[in-house]
């Protein structure tokens, strides 16, 4: 008789509650442990920690946990200063002090980059920071209408979760947004129909709050009225249908300001800028430092935005060209330079992960490059920098695993790296932004 044999289906460990000894952290500074032959990635777990936590994913290699109870506490352990960290997903690491936060971030990433590019050592400079409460001037506010309970919840998504945490507060948003709260909660229950509007972008610009509302359904130029009613100091916005944005009162211009180099820059309510604005002036300021602008420099500022890093460099540079994918954000680097008057500025729209075109622009004219890309990171850019063979290489990361792959194909196709720093753009969170100079050899 034929015996078939068939493999027991495994059963899986998703949903399941299980201890782990923590013995070391990751880059985003989660506890790494182990559960028989697989390695745990445990959020909200430090090194030296034994924990409870959920199963959320469960892959042949690894699995993914969080903690939902401290059974031995590392003495790093810290009482969260919000009282929503346990259940909002908004920050990630209120269970360490901030200085905590600071080292353990450095050293994940420090460690993720020497394992990358063989390197034993990096040239760590001190990490940039500023005050950790109040800090994002721009966040996406979640809402949520249930419609058998008839309530309305605003807040931020549950970490693990796509549930709306209810909040009536943000540690870390900037002061001048907190009403959001409030208001929406107010407004919304009045609608026609209160699951029209899904979330809320607010924006601080200088010292205006700007409210665009995302809603899926038309509202009556009444029912626009009841949130301008409820917050007249804030300018209210519509979102319809993706990026088709109306204003619902006279348009203002919003703009912010580098108060150390004196120049204004104007963007649109949707365009990039960088979260936070105190740590934004810093990095701009030790852009020029580390890369010593001087009169007689042609600069590539790659994923160039709406300017931020251009107008800088092209008030000490010779020739800035800034190269930047959404032609919106191009034409408005454009205009930015104009209003600042910088007539050395040269803005160009690309798609910088493709093959770049034989152009203007794609020619080894450059004495330094500069390039500050999205999480993404450089992936098909970096290997056509390395061909310009600029001198110096400042690359500004929000995401340090896709720097740490570019960063090795900067390191084998000669260039040394000369410094390194961390940027606690978002204190409180798993990311730390990073400034690297490389130097060609
Ligand atoms: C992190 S932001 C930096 C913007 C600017 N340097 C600043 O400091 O405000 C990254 C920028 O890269 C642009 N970008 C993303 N992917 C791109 C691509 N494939 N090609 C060109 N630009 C891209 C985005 O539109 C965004 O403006």
């Amino acid at each position: 008789m034929l015996n078939i044999y068939k493999a027991k289906p495994k059963t899986s460990l998703l949903g399941k509650t299980l201890t782990f000894q923590i013995d070391s952290a990751d880059y985003e500074v989660q506890g790494i442990g182990q559960y028989q032959q697989k390695i745990a990635f445990v959020s909200g777990a430090l090194p030296g920690e034994r924990v409870q936590a959920k199963i959320l994913e469960d892959k042949p290699g690894f699995i993914k946990a969080t903690t939902i109870k401290v059974l031995q506490p590392s003495v790093l352990r810290v009482t969260a200063p919000c009282h929503y960290a346990a259940i909002c997903g908004g920050c990630q690491l209120q269970h360490l002090d901030i200085q905590a936060q600071r080292d353990l971030k450095q050293q994940g990433i420090d460690q993720l980059i020497r394992h990358q590019t063989g390197l034993s050592a990096l040239p760590w400079q001190a990490m940039l920071v500023d005050d950790d409460h109040g800090y994002r001037r721009r966040a996406r506010i979640g809402i949520w209408y249930d419609k058998k309970q008839r309530r309305v919840s605003v807040g931020f998504r549950q970490s693990g979760d796509k549930q709306i945490v209810a909040i009536a507060d943000c540690m870390v948003l900037s002061p001048l947004l907190a009403p959001i709260f409030t208001e929406l909660n107010k407004v919304i229950p009045q609608l026609k129909d209160p699951a029209a509007v899904t979330h809320a972008e607010v924006l601080q610009a200088g010292e205006q709050a700007f409210i665009t509302l995302r809603h899926t359904k038309p509202l009556t130029v009444e029912e626009q009225q009841l949130f301008i009613a409820a917050w007249p100091e804030a300018v209210w916005l519509g979102e319809a249908e993706p990026s088709v944005i109306h204003y619902w009162q006279p348009a203002v211009q919003p703009h912010y300001y580098l108060a150390e180099q004196n120049l204004r820059l104007e963007f649109a309510t949707d365009a990039f800028i960088q979260i936070n604005a105190e740590l934004n002036q810093k990095m701009v300021t030790q852009a020029l430092n580390w890369l010593n602008i001087n009169a007689n420099d042609v600069v590539l500022d790659l994923y160039a935005g709406i300017g931020n890093f251009t107008l800088a460099l092209a008030q000490q540079a010779k020739t800035v060209y800034g190269i930047e994918g959404v032609s919106k954000m191009v034409q408005q680097l454009a205009t930015n330079a104009q209003l600042n008057g910088l007539s050395n500025v040269v803005a160009f729209q690309a798609d910088l992960h493709l093959a770049w075109p034989k152009t203007s622009w794609n020619k080894p004219i450059y004495s330094k490059v500069l390039l500050d890309p999205a999480r993404a990171g450089a992936v098909g850019a970096v290997e056509q920098i390395t061909k310009l063979k600029p001198q110096h290489i400042l690359y500004v990361s929000c995401n340090s695993a896709t720097f740490a792959r570019d960063a090795k194909h900067l390191l084998q196709t000669g260039y040394r790296l000369e410094k390194i720093c961390g940027v606690d753009m978002f204190a409180h969170t798993s990311h730390l932004e990073l400034m690297a100079l490389f130097s060609r050899l």
